[in-house]
């Protein structure tokens, strides 16, 4: 029976951020709303192990959720993530949001394990662009890693970039670009400010809309958070325009699941974190019933706009 909150929202799909480890440190990195990347590269005995994570599948199952999506930091630092994916429960569409460092040599493998699908972190064509924004030296390796996972047949495969003042010149280029490439599609995303501050790197993302409007041979609205699709010659562009965004929370349909075992209703906020415990299956059924019961849509009800017109808490969730 799959669950649904007060505001109608059914829960289909769980995003479990599996480390936050990362090889690079990009600009914007909201980390899944968990703070800084940065510190050791080693495995760390606070995350999640594989059984753990099998364990919460499993019973998530027994709810209805059938999609899942491994995320981080980056998931591929971690080295059972392959044994994961092939115990993760079949009737679940398995998906992996990666920086594609370590693509070239394991999507194969991931292949073979059960991946149905990837994300591939791209913000810029150009090698001194992406090694401004992510810290980073591995432009090569990325181009690598995408076009094995597109060898390996995981198509298609999204290029996702975030859409802020640096990255805002390349958006153009990147459109291009899936549109001539077959397997390949687009997402930009609006770079989210909430966690991370530096307002002032907002781009208007409703000018892209009507960018791509023109330009699309073909519009189309996705269920989940009501996203726009604009079909551009082969390629497909996709906006993640979450920010101030009541339509979007209002079609959010996942639970997220912290590196240590922790779930987290809304991406945005981190006084809705529920430990599982020791992670045992009644731990995690009471765990998960009990924060779908609180999910909240962020914009348009944990926030709402006061006289002025500003964002501001909802009277009813201070110190709840
Ligand atoms: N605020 C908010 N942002 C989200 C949400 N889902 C995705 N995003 C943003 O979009 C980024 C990229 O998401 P991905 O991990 O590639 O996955 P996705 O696009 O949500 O999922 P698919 O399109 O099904 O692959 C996230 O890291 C967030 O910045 C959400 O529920 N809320
Ligand atoms: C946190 S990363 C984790 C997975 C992997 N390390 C990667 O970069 O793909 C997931 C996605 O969040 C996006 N992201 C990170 N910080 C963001 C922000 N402040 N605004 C919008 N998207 C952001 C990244 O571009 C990436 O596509
Ligand atoms: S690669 Fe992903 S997790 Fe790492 S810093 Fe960049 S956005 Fe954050
Ligand atoms: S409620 Fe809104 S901000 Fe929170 S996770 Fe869902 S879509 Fe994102």
């Amino acid at each position: 029976m799959v669950l649904v909150d007060d505001f109608g929202r059914e829960v289909t799909g769980v995003r479990i951020s599996l480390t936050d480890r990362c090889n690079f440190d990009c600009v914007y990195c909201h980390n899944e709303g968990l703070g800084d990347t940065r510190g050791p590269m080693d495995p760390s005995d606070e995350e999640m192990s594989a059984d753990d994570v099998v364990r919460f599948l499993e019973v998530v199952e027994e709810y209805g959720v059938r999609k899942v999506k491994f995320t981080g930091g980056e998931p591929m630092l971690r080295a059972d993530l392959e044994d994961i994916i092939r115990r993760t429960p079949d009737s679940m569409e398995t998906s992996l949001t990666t920086n594609g460092t370590f693509l070239g040599d394991r999507a194969d493998d991931l292949v073979a394990a059960g991946l149905d699908r990837v994300n591939v972190s791209q913000d810029a064509l150009d090698p001194e662009a992406f090694a401004e924004i992510t810290k980073s030296g591995a432009y090569d390796k990325v181009m690598e890693g995408v076009k094995a996972a597109v060898e390996a047949g995981l198509t298609p495969v999204k290029l996702n970039m975030v859409v802020f003042t640096k990255t805002a010149g390349y958006v153009e280029e990147m459109v291009e670009y899936v549109a001539e490439n077959e397997g390949l599609q687009l997402q930009l995303i609006q770079y989210m400010p909430e966690l991370t501050g530096r307002p002032d790197w907002n781009i208007d993302i409703d000018r892209v809309h009507r960018w791509l409007t023109d330009l699309a041979d073909d519009v189309e609205v996705r269920d989940m958070h009501h996203r726009r699709r604009y079909y551009v010659g082969k390629g497909m562009v996709e906006i993640v325009d979450p920010v101030e965004n009541p339509e979007f929370c209002a079609n959010c349909h996942r639970v997220r699941v912290t590196h240590k075992g922790y779930l987290k209703g809304c991406l945005n906020r981190n006084d809705d974190l529920r430990p599982m415990g020791e992670m045992t299956r009644e731990e995690i059924r009471e765990t998960f019933e009990a924060v779908v019961e609180n999910r909240v849509p962020y914009y348009g009800e944990y926030l709402v706009r006061d006289g002025d017109g500003d964002w501001v808490i909802n009277e009813e969730y201070i110190g709840v």
